[in-house]
């Protein structure tokens, strides 16, 4: 039996547990949408009298609502969406229409058959104006039959890469007429007489997707955590070949390779998780201090939380991957769990923002810092930027032989984002003297914007984890979690270790220096992998995986599994004899002639 140490309250808490609900689901259910944006939406974009009208019902789930912004032709160019919605003052409607087959609404989740209800992202026209994209609330379906309402096409859009239990569909309008006061009408407004009252910050009506932003990143954590536990416990198993020969053959677990696989994808589960909650109190900090006036946060909750999506996104396919491909065939079963959570986890990288488009948001945000800084500004105390503006140690100094709280570590991906971010700037600012246009320069520096964004974001969540880490009080937990912080800490440097080395900052000696606190860590967390990753007491039934059983009866219950499959029902199906068994008695007819 494996070591078992204490067990690990990790992820004992709600927001976690919420996403297993999702899971449950599996792959999301006909609530999705209507509990993660339309009732966001109506919290932070409906006024007070909205909010009376429309939050009890929906938190009743008298009707089911999704979001529907994303059209056939256009899903992050909000400016180019081309849903209308044209004010009347002579009845005070809006009539909603999609003009072309391109502004059909298409992927919103639940939409195909779920949803009466939708948040609608439409072009507002009034009084021959159009005022950029804001958000309808729109009835789509009789409650009573659920049938479409007059003037609108719905449907599902068919089956999906995964996520096939959700009901993503389509929609149109044919001049749908809908209430005044359909609009939501706690930013920007329409008066009876067809007036536009602006918004004071034109991107509040965007909150929605900025709370999903900020839960994706928990969200990917749980994927990390739960494939890390299937890949750890099926590896704890799973016997194949032998290290010593004639000692018999090895858990597959005990093959360095297999660590340096799976154990990087625990670490960094663990390390989106304490991110992810930061983004959270930070989203829901900032959606108070809105409500109180204060919108000062919100350009650093935008940047952030897009950088934390494509970051943590990104990353958990790869490491999904990874814990899939340590698990030999059985990991390409189904009955691993593998594809189902692996093609509900990568829709994250395109849905709420593709992650380059995210990246380079965040990338706006560094580029005014770095402008600032070579303006010789000094920092604006912002916890997040600020080491930006400092200069950080000249060399590497990682294989100090103290590095307390990682420092040293920490300075390496300080180093390296300040570099990235400031020397794209100042390439941005060399294309333009060379006559280029600014969006020009952008765009012949995106990819090393979305470098820098890559190498800011590395350091938000290596210094979370190390603060999180140095927070913990029992000492028996915190040395396990150590060790993964370890290995989070100096695999992300040999991550980045092109950057680091680029300029001379890092030497290949120091490079080796934190490859061998890697394999140490490895060897380290290995004795405790099984308990850690049974400590997050996820339950046989979210993990949907025969590999990763809690009780480790892999092999029985993979034969029953698929014995379990329709095809096993008969031993010779239906199909045998009308093809394959026809073919070969006149193959064998033709053999005798
Ligand atoms: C259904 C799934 C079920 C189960 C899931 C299973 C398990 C759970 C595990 C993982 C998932 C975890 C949590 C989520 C759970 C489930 C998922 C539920 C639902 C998801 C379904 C998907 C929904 C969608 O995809 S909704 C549609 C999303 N679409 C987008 O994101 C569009 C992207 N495009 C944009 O946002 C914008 O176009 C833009 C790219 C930001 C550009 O903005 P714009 O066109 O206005 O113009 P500019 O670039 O010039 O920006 C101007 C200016 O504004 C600032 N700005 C932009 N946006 C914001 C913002 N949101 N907040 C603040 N400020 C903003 C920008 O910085 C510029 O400022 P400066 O000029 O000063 O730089
Ligand atoms: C599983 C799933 C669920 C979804 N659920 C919803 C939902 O509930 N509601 C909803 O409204 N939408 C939903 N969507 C739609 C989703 O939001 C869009 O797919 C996403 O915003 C990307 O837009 P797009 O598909 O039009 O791709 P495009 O915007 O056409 O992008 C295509 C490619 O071009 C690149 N690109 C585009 N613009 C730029 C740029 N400015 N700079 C650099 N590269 C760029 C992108 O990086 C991308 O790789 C869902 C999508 C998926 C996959």
């Amino acid at each position: 039996m494996e070591h078992a140490p204490k067990a690990i309250d990790v992820t004992n808490d709600v927001e976690m547990r919420t996403f297993n609900f999702f899971t449950m689901g599996i792959d999301g259910h006909p609530l999705g949408l209507h509990l993660d944006m339309a009732i966001p939406t109506i919290l932070n974009n409906a006024d007070e009298e909205q909010q009376k009208d429309w939050l009890p019902k929906a938190a009743n789930r008298e009707f089911i609502a999704t979001y529907a912004q994303t059209e056939m032709g256009h899903g992050t160019n909000l400016k180019k969406l081309e849903t209308t919605a044209t004010y009347d003052p002579k009845t005070q409607e809006f009539v909603l229409n999609s003009p072309t087959i391109t502004s059909t609404k298409w992927w919103p989740g639940n939409l195909g058959k779920s949803s009466n209800y939708a948040v609608v992202m439409a072009q507002l026209y009034t009084q021959g104006k159009c005022h950029g994209a804001h958000p309808f609330f729109v009835q789509l379906r009789d409650l009573n039959t659920h049938k479409p309402l007059k003037g609108i096409t719905v449907g599902d859009i068919g089956p999906k890469f995964g996520m096939n239990t959700v009901d993503n569909g389509f929609l149109q309008f044919d001049h749908v007429r809908t209430p005044r006061r359909s609009m939501f009408m706690k930013h920007a407004k329409v008066l009876p007489d067809g007036r536009y009252v602006p918004p004071v910050h034109d991107k509040l009506n965007y909150s929605a997707m900025v709370f999903i932003r900020a839960a994706i990143v928990s969200g990917m954590a749980y994927h990390l955590l739960v494939t890390s536990t299937i890949a750890v416990r099926y590896s704890a198993i799973r016997r194949q070949g032998e290290i010593t020969p004639g000692a018999g053959e090895v858990k597959v677990l005990d093959y360095q390779t297999q660590q340096h696989r799976i154990f990087p994808q625990l670490a960094r589960g663990l390390a989106f998780r304490l991110s992810g909650q930061y983004i959270m109190k930070l989203y829901t900090q900032t959606m108070d201090d809105i409500r109180n006036g204060d919108i000062s946060a919100v350009p650093d909750l935008h940047a952030l939380s897009c950088g934390l999506k494509a970051v943590t996104t990104h990353h958990a396919a790869l490491g999904l991957e990874q814990c899939r491909m340590a698990c030999g065939g059985h990991g390409y079963s189904q009955a691993s769990g593998f594809p189902l959570h692996y093609s509900v986890a990568v829709g994250a990288c395109t849905y709420e923002g593709e992650n380059m488009v995210m990246l380079l948001q965040t990338a706006r945000h560094l580029m005014k810092i770095a402008k600032a800084i070579r303006a010789g500004q000094s920092p604006k105390s912002n916890k997040i930027v600020d080491y930006l503006f400092h200069k950080g140690p000249p060399k590497c100094l990682i294989d100090q032989a103290y590095d307390t709280n990682y420092r040293n570590v920490l300075e390496s991906f300080e180093h390296l984002a300040r570099r990235q971010t400031l020397e794209v700037y100042d390439k941005l600012v060399q294309l333009q003297q060379q006559g280029r246009n600014y969006e020009q320069a952008w765009n012949d520096c995106a990819v090393e914007l979305c470098k820098a964004t890559r190498a800011h974001v590395r350091t938000f969540l290596a210094r979370t984890f190390v603060e999180e880490i140095d927070k913990i009080s029992d000492l028996s937990i915190k040395s396990v979690l150590q060790d993964l912080l370890q290995l989070y800490l100096y695999y992300e440097v040999t991550e980045c270790a092109t950057g680091l080395l680029e300029d001379g900052f890092m030497t290949g000696q120091q490079h080796k220096y934190a490859k061998k606190k890697i394999y140490e860590a490895l060897e380290k967390i290995r004795p405790n992998a099984v308990s850690i990753v049974d400590s997050f007491d996820f339950q046989d039934r979210e993990l949907h995986s025969v590999l990763g059983r809690r009780d480790g009866n892999v092999y029985e219950n993979l034969l029953k599994w698929a014995q379990s499959s329709p095809l096993n029902k008969t031993d010779v199906l239906p199909f045998h004899h009308k093809y394959l068994g026809k073919m070969m008695e006149e193959a064998r007819q033709r053999s005798k002639i």
